[in-house]
């Protein structure tokens, strides 16, 4: 989002691995298409789905159809299935399948019609497992050569296996190739916690532990895992989602002010400071695992899985600005609703009304779907007496004049394909993110907890936001 606006390339080939999977259809199809739609996509590109099934051109043109009519978007108008190829037979160092011939007649027929070299842009939409294995592949078969390459998160699984990815592809591609996608960092609700803050005065005055008692970051999903077993059973909720998506979001509310909110390395700096302050957390005092009921019943997840399906953390930034306050990070699958909120709760007041009243005042920051910021405030109650009551004042994001609100995925794939790398993270950011998370990792990683289908976790996970209260929840 803040860079100066680099130019796009003027042909593209964007190469999707794990074409066939789950994220690739939820999310990045409908994604790509929608960054056409809307004119940021160049002139002349084309999409090459790989993955191990066999199928054939029009079998992974359906399936591109079929995940547009689920999405938003809908088919866009004049959608053209010819600029669609399929490449299947897998893919690693060993065995190319079919690749390799597939992207060599894609890339000469846009040379002939643009003109010029077309960009390739590889999109790993596969488990972490694969990562390795494919980087390795793009090196073997001279296909990382001008490439760029986004890596879906998470980008290593404990903070060793983070090490040897990285090392690994570090052989095989330059940094400025990298593009390390966590997709939260693109919703427009994460992207505006620094406009909200730096743009008013208002907000950017209470930001630090003089005025905030709590950070809350939830995301609570009502989803079931049932379609994606075999990657959920090997990672958990802890992997897929603290040590991604809800350290990067901590540490969008944590950061310094970057020297200049428009150069994507300032905000990177900013960004990857605040995790550099993260304390390791503390598994013990400090996290609370679950796991849904029924969970080892699905098909794919052995009867006796001690799998996290819910994590609770309480989380310490060590900074001047942020110590001694906790951002309380949860998030599960199979909960009571599905939601994602940033929850500023702010120290009770003092002089005539402290202790008066019974709910903090809070700054939300909602980042699901176009984003909304809510504003929890006290009023006097209309009428004759001096009472006071809780209100909200609700600004949507999609109601901002002139704005037009973009989905993550298309967001942070326009900006791969500019190269502003402002809203992707670095290997040294990654580093401390899993130098923070490796103690529940290791042997004083609690047991998950059991917790019925449907509500907000395991009770246990309450006494983390004591003396206040998870404000979604009961
Ligand atoms: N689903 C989601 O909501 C989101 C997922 N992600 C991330 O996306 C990635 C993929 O997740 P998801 O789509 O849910 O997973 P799925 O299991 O649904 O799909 C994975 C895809 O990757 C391919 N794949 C699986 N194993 C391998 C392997 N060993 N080597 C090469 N390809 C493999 C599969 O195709 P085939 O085996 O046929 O080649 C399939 O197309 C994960 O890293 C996840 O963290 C990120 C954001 C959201
Ligand atoms: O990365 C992931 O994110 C999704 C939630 O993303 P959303 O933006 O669609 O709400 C999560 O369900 C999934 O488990 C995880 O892999």
């Amino acid at each position: 989002m803040p860079s100066n606006q680099p130019a796009l390339p003027e042909s593209v080939v964007v190469v999707l691995f794990g074409a066939t999977g789950d994220l690739a259809s939820r999310m990045v199809l409908p994604a790509l298409h929608e960054v056409h739609d809307r004119g940021l996509m160049p002139a002349h590109w084309r999409l090459v789905g790989c993955a191990t099934d066999v199928l054939d051109d029009d079998g992974f043109r359906d399936l591109v159809r079929a995940s547009l009519e689920r999405s938003e978007l809908g088919v866009p108008a004049g959608w053209d299935p010819s600029a669609v190829r399929y490449a299947g037979g897998g893919f690693t160092a060993e065995d190319s399948g079919e690749l390799p011939t597939v992207l060599a007649q894609v890339r000469e027929e846009l040379r002939d019609t643009a003109g010029t070299e077309p960009v390739v842009l590889h999109f790993l939409a596969v488990p972490p497992v694969a990562f390795a294995a494919i980087t390795k592949g793009l090196g073997a078969h001279g296909l990382a050569d001008g490439a760029r390459v986004v890596f879906e998160k998470p980008y290593g699984t404990s903070a060793e296996s983070f090490k040897e990815l990285d090392a690994l592809v570090k052989e095989v591609l330059t940094e400025d190739q990298v593009f390390r996608i966590d997709h939260f960092l693109g919703k427009e609700g994460v992207q505006t916690i620094y406009v909200l803050r730096f743009a008013n005065q208002l907000f950017g005055s209470e930001w630090s532990r003089a005025s905030i008692d709590q950070v809350q970051i939830d995301v609570p999903e009502d989803l079931d895992v049932a379609n994606r077993a075999t990657f959920y059973e090997a990672t958990g909720a802890a992997l897929d989602m603290l040590v991604t998506h809800l350290f990067q979001v901590a540490g969008q509310v944590a950061m310094e002010p970057p020297a200049d909110l428009r150069d994507p390395e300032s905000v990177i700096a900013a960004r990857e400071a605040a995790l550099r302050a993260f304390r390791p957390l503390d598994p013990v005092e400090d996290v609370v695992l679950g796991q849904f009921e029924g969970y080892t019943d699905i098909e794919g997840v052995p009867s006796d899985s001690v799998q996290d399906t819910f994590v609770a953390a309480r989380l310490w930034v060590d900074t001047e600005r942020w110590r001694g306050v906790p951002f309380l990070l949860r998030t599960g699958k199979r909960m009571a609703r599905k939601t994602q909120r940033i929850t500023l709760v702010l120290k009770p007041p003092f002089g005539p009304l402290a202790g008066e009243l019974s709910e903090p005042n809070t700054i939300e920051i909602c980042f699901a779907g176009d984003g909304e910021i809510r504003l929890g405030i006290t009023v006097k109650t209309p009428g004759p007496d001096l009472t006071f009551s809780p209100g909200k004042a609700v600004l949507e994001l999609d109601d901002v004049p002139g704005g037009e609100p973009i989905s993550p995925y298309a967001s942070l794939i326009h900006d791969a394909l500019i190269g502003d790398r402002s809203l992707f993270t670095t290997a040294e950011g990654l580093r401390a993110a899993f130098a923070a998370f490796a103690p529940l990792q290791g042997e004083a990683r609690p047991q998950p907890e059991p917790y019925a289908p449907g509500t907000w976790g395991p009770a246990a996970a309450h006494r983390l936001a004591a003396p206040h209260r998870w404000m979604l929840g009961e």
